[in-house]
């Protein structure tokens, strides 16, 4: 093979680490000739020089050389000639996070997002795409320290699975989420590199890496299709402060430094949320038919005309009669229009009328005339009676406050029960004062883009997307509409009362249905028996899911403790000093209720801890995370708490089972379950 030949020489590792120097100095020249460009002779004024200052900062950033992330971390060899057109050159190619070239402008690393990439992630035996050598490198803080290789065309290479891979799944975990751009695995890296044009949904186990392959894909689109999607903006969608802290580092990670990140309740803050909703109150406003109800509510003002409109102008009068108005009214009713834009439009469709009858008089008004006829003081009045401005708060908080407005606009869609669930005990007074609580602030946003088109954005992941409500898909679609959206979720871990039935439903809700759904089972995270024992809940909690498998060689530590019901606190505190023997992060899951006296005994015993999100430092590895918030994160090492408290904790068991789930699978080096109380029937027996 080519590569290989030309290494037997001397020691193939002094080479590649030679590359290694090679490329880390061409990348210090890119930089310096980009910190070198002298500005002041190609702009012609400051606002232009300013933009370009700040896009050569953003560029000198990008190549800074990180000590710790190594600058490539696999090769590609090529059979010869084959993909290249016969030509005897660039037919190696290191892969690695940035693209750098030499003084010649050639290649020495190629970014993993491009196309020549791609055979690195996906080559096989069975379908090894002309690539003749696959070298994965490995790393010592920040020093090339081995590699391994893979002759895909050789029938005599046994296929082993990869020592790297390994490593990389079962290196402890320390701090926040990082990137995975080394060992991403071929049916992930299908979802990553699928095209900007559709929506994917990935349902997954836990640990199957959907967060990764999301926050993966949106570097990709982003190197795909930049210009598309720098103009038009990427977001990131958590369910709350704390995950978004624990994936923030990723994109940076990856070069991407302008996706923004949000939860759901930020995007949707148009009113200050003070107060919470029951669930059954929570579960009607959520459910998609309040979009029917909110629009009756916005359009509620429309009034049929009964008079003409009268207007002088110099020394005529022109009149509209009742019925023609009537007729603009319902043609803009009948379009698919926004209220907004339809209320801007009114004014100009009775100035055309009125121009229609000057022009039948023998005068010859302009654009101009028509403008002014829109404007004038008896059209606007007239607007202004038939289609009044709507403000949306205040929209929403009249139906909450206003039990007959409400049971107009609800009449055939909510039932009375349902109606009487959503008002609000003590009516508000103004937008500012009532107490909205989050699935308020949802109905606000819904009819803020029934007024007025909520701006879409290039590309929306929306992750644990489970636990939306229709109407927060709702919220999440309208800021893709015109885009495309990644859906990440799991169907066995949703635990608020609306959570998801079916993933077509919820495209459906989010405004793209009939988009490819793909499952992922192969568990990066968890080890094989916790995951077994976790999945022993999933035909209560979500019959038909398949249960993920463990790609973990090292079987992790695993125990069930029953300890008397005086001796708990106790036993998980001892529990919490033995995992920090060890090395990575330890997270104490417990159920909310019990936060208080483990917050108070960890203090008793000097035990310092954070708070989910929080940073770990040397001193600091232990994480005290309530039940409810243990969603999506994930640490070296777990001590869950009295997992019956942990269910009893929500509404109905199978909420708590399914927050149990979720807990009992955060853990990647090892589990520890201590409890007092019975364990949940499918958890009991060994
Ligand atoms: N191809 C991979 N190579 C190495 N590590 C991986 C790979 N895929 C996923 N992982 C690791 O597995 C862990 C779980 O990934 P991730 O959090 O994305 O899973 P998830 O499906 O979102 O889980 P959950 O449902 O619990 O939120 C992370 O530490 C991630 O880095």
């Amino acid at each position: 093979m080519p590569g290989e030949q030309s290494l037997t020489a001397d020691n193939p590792l002094d080479r590649e680490r030679s590359h290694l120097a090679a490329s880390r100095s061409a990348l210090r020249a890119m930089r310096a000739d980009v910190e070198a460009l002298d500005i002041r002779d190609v702009t012609a004024n400051w606002v232009n020089a300013e933009v370009l200052q700040s896009e050569i900062d953003a560029r000198i950033k990008a190549l800074a050389d990180l000590v710790h992330t190594p600058l490539f971390f696999g090769r590609l060899d090529y059979e010869k000639g084959e993909a290249f057109g016969g030509e005897d050159v660039g037919h190696r190619f290191y892969i690695g996070r940035r693209h750098v070239h030499d003084a010649d402008g050639d290649p020495m690393v190629i970014d993993w997002r491009a196309p020549v990439s791609q055979p690195f992630y996906r080559a096989s035996r069975t379908d090894p795409q002309d690539v003749a050598l696959r070298r994965r490198f490995g790393y010592t803080g920040g020093e090339l320290t081995a590699y391994e290789d893979e002759h895909l065309t050789d029938p005599a290479e046994a296929q082993t699975s990869s020592k790297l891979l390994q490593q990389e799944i079962e290196r402890p975990r320390v701090g926040p989420m990082r990137d995975i751009v080394a060992t991403i695995q071929p049916e992930q890296d299908e979802i990553v590199r699928a095209g900007v044009g559709g929506t994917v949904c990935v349902q997954g186990a836990p640990g199957t890496g959907k967060t990764a392959v999301g926050l993966h894909r949106v570097a990709y689109l982003l190197y795909a299709h930049r210009e598309r999607l720098a103009r038009a903006g990427t977001l990131v969608i958590g369910p709350n402060a704390s995950f978004l802290h624990y994936i923030e580092q990723v994109l940076p990670a990856l070069g991407e430094l302008s996706v923004k990140q949000a939860t759901v309740d930020d995007l949707v803050a148009h009113v200050p949320v003070k107060g919470t909703d029951p669930a059954a109150a929570a579960g009607v406003k959520g459910d998609a038919r309040m979009a029917e109800v909110l629009r009756r509510a916005v359009r509620s003002g429309i009034r049929m005309p009964t008079e003409p409109v009268v207007m002088v102008r110099g020394s005529r009068r022109w009149r509209i009669p009742a019925y023609e108005l009537e007729e603009l009214v319902r043609e803009l009713m009948e379009r698919d229009i926004r209220y907004g834009a339809a209320r801007e439009a009114l004014p100009q469709r009775i100035a055309h009328a009125v121009l229609v009858r000057m022009e039948a008089a023998g005068e010859a008004p302009d654009d101009r005339v028509q403008d002014a006829v829109a404007r004038n003081a008896a059209v606007k009045a007239a607007v202004k009676e038939l289609w009044p401005p709507v403000d949306p708060a205040k929209t929403v908080l009249r139906l909450l406050s206003d039990p007959e407005f409400l049971a107009a606009c609800a009449e055939g869609v909510l039932t009375e029960e349902e109606q009487k669930e959503i008002l609000w005990q003590k009516p508000a007074r103004s937008v500012a004062s009532a107490k909205w609580s989050a699935a308020d602030a949802v109905l606000v946003d819904e009819a803020n883009d029934l007024v007025h088109r909520t701006a879409s954005l290039g590309h929306v992941v929306v992750d644990e997307a489970q636990d939306l409500s229709p109407m927060q898909y709702r919220a999440v679609g309208r800021r893709c509409s015109t885009g495309s959206a990644t859906v990440l979720g799991d169907l066995a871990q949703g635990t608020t009362p609306w959570s998801t039935g079916t993933w077509e439903e919820a495209l459906t809700h989010l405004g793209k249905p009939g988009s490819r759904i793909e499952e992922l089972t192969q568990g990066f995270r968890v080890p094989l028996e916790v995951i077994a024992y976790a999945s022993r809940l999933l035909p209560e909690i979500a019959p038909g899911l398949k249960e993920a498998t463990s790609v973990r060689e090292n079987p992790g530590a695993f125990s069930v403790t029953e300890v008397p019901v005086d001796g708990l606190t106790a036993a998980v505190l001892a529990a919490c000093r033995q995992a920090l023997e060890r090395e990575g992060s330890i997270g104490l899951i417990a159920a909310d209720a019990r936060l208080p006296a483990l917050a108070e005994a960890l203090a008793g015993a000097g035990l310092p801890y954070l708070s989910p999100g929080g940073e770990t430092t040397a001193e600091v590895r232990l994480t005290l995370v309530p039940a409810t918030l243990a969603k999506g994160l994930e640490y070296d090492y777990v001590v869950l708490d009295e997992p019956a408290a942990v269910v009893d904790g929500e509404p109905d068991e199978r909420t708590g089972l399914r927050r149990l789930y979720v807990a009992l699978t955060r853990a990647v080096s090892g589990l520890a379950v201590l409890h007092s109380a019975p364990l949940p029937e499918a958890l009991r027996t060994a």
